[in-house]
């Protein structure tokens, strides 16, 4: 199966009008189209195809499908054994292309593109091997995944064979947290009922319905105005009693000092997290915020909008966060998030990864089963985040059982989209979108 030559990559532009009900809305992307870069990758055996993806919102997605074009002719023509047998090289083979990098390096756009087509490759090897991704990641000998790591910028903060012994010390008792995975799931929090865009109105009936659901985990967007967010925030903590979970989330909105303030005058709603108070790139700013809040219990979660393993490193390196939000579409794929986790892992720090889009709860599950079974062996203080929106997209949507994820079965990294919606959905000449402007009119 692994001689299969990719004879062909297509992508395309799939967008979701989610900001006509204002799903997804922060105090940052008011009016957000959840929309993907779709990636197909089609191999000499017709029957064996990878399906990957990268998420954005909405205009813009039309750039990053031009860069997965620039990529492709680094993976088309290949094999997946050649891909596959030194991984590592392929990665820096895409993330290093001598003229390319030159647009990144690693981070913006061209990573967004390098994201999705390592998902495919990733979805792709899954698939030839018969296996869920995450069940890939976890069979695998400790010493080959580290060849999928390029640890190029981190040996400072991880060597390979800090990496190496983390991952061989977390097999005693790996079958034990795989058997109890597939019986129980992994623990997931819900944003859906407080995106900043809902009335009062519709956050107390999401609430209370996610409630009766049995969800114990909540995050409310935060940001815009204070006097909302401290009635918003309130209401949640009102109808989810004293002992469930809260988080807020602001989506980068405030400078370094607003930050603390706005914050302590939420305080009295005791969230767990206060996540992207700031600039993303604004390491020291999150290692002031981290220390200014630490007294008051709250902690800072940040990674879903944070380039490379470089940044992860910095902000491990300073203490800068005390939650880990890894994000399957963001950074180079599994190859990157890898080195990720074995980071948090040796720091100590949880992994809480980031999910808020379309396909990102479908994708991420797989890292985070890999996380908890073969690296962190914890789930102190750690949830998935989980969104309730376009599930019905997937070929293998999430399966979620008492607010948990339960482990997908399908071989791949359930990145496959149903055909019939990535048509109607293409931007800008679906069904979808013609109608929109039709009424526009
Ligand atoms: C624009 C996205 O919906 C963003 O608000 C998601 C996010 O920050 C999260 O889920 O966390
Ligand atoms: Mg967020």
């Amino acid at each position: 199966m692994l001689r299969n030559k990719i004879i062909n990559l297509t992508v395309r532009d799939v967008r979701f009008p989610t900001s006509l009900e204002q799903h997804g809305s922060d105090a940052m992307h008011t009016d957000p189209d959840y929309s993907v870069a779709y990636v197909v990758i089609e191999t000499t055996n017709a029957e064996l195809k990878g399906y990957g993806l990268t998420f954005t919102v909405g205009k813009g997605t039309e750039i990053v499908v031009c860069a997965v074009k620039a990529l492709s002719s680094l993976v088309v023509g290949r094999t997946l054994e050649e891909i596959v047998s030194n991984f590592r090289g392929f990665y820096r083979l895409l993330s290093s292309d001598g003229q390319m990098r030159w647009i990144g390096p690693e981070k913006g756009v061209i990573q967004l593109a390098t994201a999705a087509i390592l998902n495919a490759v990733w979805d792709l090897w899954a698939r030839a091997e018969g296996k869920p991704l995450w069940k890939l990641l976890v069979d695998m000998d400790p010493a080959q995944l580290i060849r999928c790591i390029d640890f190029r910028y981190i040996t400072d903060a991880l060597t390979e064979q800090e990496a190496l012994d983390i991952l061989i010390k977390a097999r005693e008792g790996n079958q034990t947290r795989e058997e109890q995975m597939l019986r129980e799931g992994y623990p997931a929090y819900t944003t859906s009922c407080a995106w900043l865009g809902y009335t009062d109105q519709q956050l107390t009936q999401l609430c209370s319905d996610a409630l009766a659901q049995g969800w114990t985990k909540f995050k409310v967007k935060v940001g815009a105005d204070i006097q909302d967010d401290i009635r918003r925030c309130g209401l949640i903590r009102k109808m989810i009693g004293p002992n469930n979970i809260l988080m807020v989330d602001a989506n980068q909105r405030w400078d370094v000092a607003e930050a603390v303030a706005w914050v302590t005058s939420l305080a009295e709603f005791r969230p767990l997290w206060i996540e992207e108070p700031t600039c993303p790139d604004d390491i020291l700013g999150h290692a002031f915020i981290s220390k200014a809040l630490a007294p008051i219990g709250i902690g800072v979660a940040t990674g879903e909008q944070c380039h490379n393993r470089v940044m992860f490193k910095q902000f491990l390196q300073a203490s800068a966060l005390q939650f880990v939000q890894i994000d399957s579409c963001r950074v180079g794929s599994v190859n990157e998030n890898l080195a990720i986790v074995l980071m948090a892992a040796k720091f100590n720090v949880p992994v809480c990864p980031h999910a808020g889009g379309v396909g990102l709860c479908e994708l991420v599950q797989h890292l985070i089963l890999f996380d908890y079974i073969a690296v962190s062996a914890s789930l102190h203080n750690r949830m998935c985040e989980y969104v309730d929106h376009l599930h019905e997209h997937f070929r293998s949507p999430t399966n979620i059982r008492n607010a948990c994820y339960m482990p997908p079965t399908d071989p791949g990294f359930s990145c496959e989209m149903l055909e019939e919606s990535v048509q109607k959905h293409q931007f800008p000449d679906g069904e979808v979108w013609k109608n929109i402007r039709k009424q526009d009119k």
